[in-house]
């Protein structure tokens, strides 16, 4: 049987084509984003986010990364505007990080690599569910949000002290009243391209929007990140580190800034 798709030697995003061939498409993600590259686009929106905190439902580890997810049953959590049109419901947020502070975002910017990205994963509602939308080239919208080494940061500091109950790959745990906007930097500014999920499938159905400013983590709490496990209770463990894709061709895609 086939390994199944992870970050290590054997199985990591170099290997990923094999059972993904989409993993060599035109429209690939992360990427790197050069700020003298994009075009100031006046026509972009700024970012409507609203989000209720009464929608988080549990946080799991799911063996490549943690996820917060949220009840989607409704319009109370969505983004809408930015460069998108419609209506996106947030399903789950997760982040990427790297084995020590010098690497761990997946998109870098004219190549500096952050020590980890938030990712807020919303799912247009034109389409019936997160699945359906999954597989459209105008499903899914991300926002991605750099973690740069600075103060701890108490919204995330909630977030952190779950993870005793979900250290294993496979663990959940319920995980309520958390508002991910508490998770977004002050300015919202950002850049916007066409692109793909980061890992398996690697479904080209994402309108990428990635925030110029970051938020802080300490690296006490960047510690705590590493904590985890990619292992199952029982397996030989192995921490959760580097579960990030490095940047993929651009392909000639437009990169469009929200911002002069
Ligand atoms: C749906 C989804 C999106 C991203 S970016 C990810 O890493 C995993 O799953
Ligand atoms: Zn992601």
């Amino acid at each position: 049987m086939a390994h199944a798709w992870g970050y290590a030697a054997n199985n990591g995003p170099d290997k990923w084509v094999s059972n993904f061939p989409i993993a060599d498409g035109p429209r690939q993600s992360p990427i790197d984003i050069l700020p003298g590259g994009a075009s100031y686009d006046s026509g972009l929106k700024p970012l409507r986010l609203k989000y209720d905190p009464s929608n988080c439902l549990e946080i799991l580890n799911n063996g490549h990364s943690f996820q917060v997810t949220f009840a989607d049953d409704s319009d109370s959590s969505t983004l809408k505007e930015g460069p998108i049109s419609g209506v996106y419901r947030l399903k789950q947020f997760h982040f990427h990080w790297g084995a020590s502070d010098d690497k761990g975002s997946e998109h870098t910017v004219a190549g500096t690599k952050y020590p980890a990205e938030l990712h807020l994963v919303h799912w247009n509602t034109k389409y019936p569910s997160f699945g359906e939308a999954a597989s459209k080239p105008d499903g899914l919208a991300v926002v991605g949000v750099f973690l740069k080494i600075g103060d701890a940061n108490p919204s995330l500091q909630k977030v952190l002290d779950a993870f005793n109950d979900i250290r294993a790959k496979g663990k959940q745990t319920s995980f309520a009243d958390f508002d991910p906007s508490t998770l977004l930097p002050g300015c919202l500014d950002y850049w916007t391209y066409d692109g793909s999920l980061t890992t398996p499938p690697l479904l080209e159905s994402v309108t990428w929007i990635v925030c110029k400013q970051p938020i802080s983590v300490s690296c006490q709490q960047m510690a705590k990140f590493r904590s985890l496990l990619f292992s199952a209770e029982g397996e030989p463990e192995c921490c959760m580190v580097d579960n990030y894709r490095p940047p993929q061709p651009l392909k000639g895609r437009p990169v469009r800034a929200s911002f002069q």
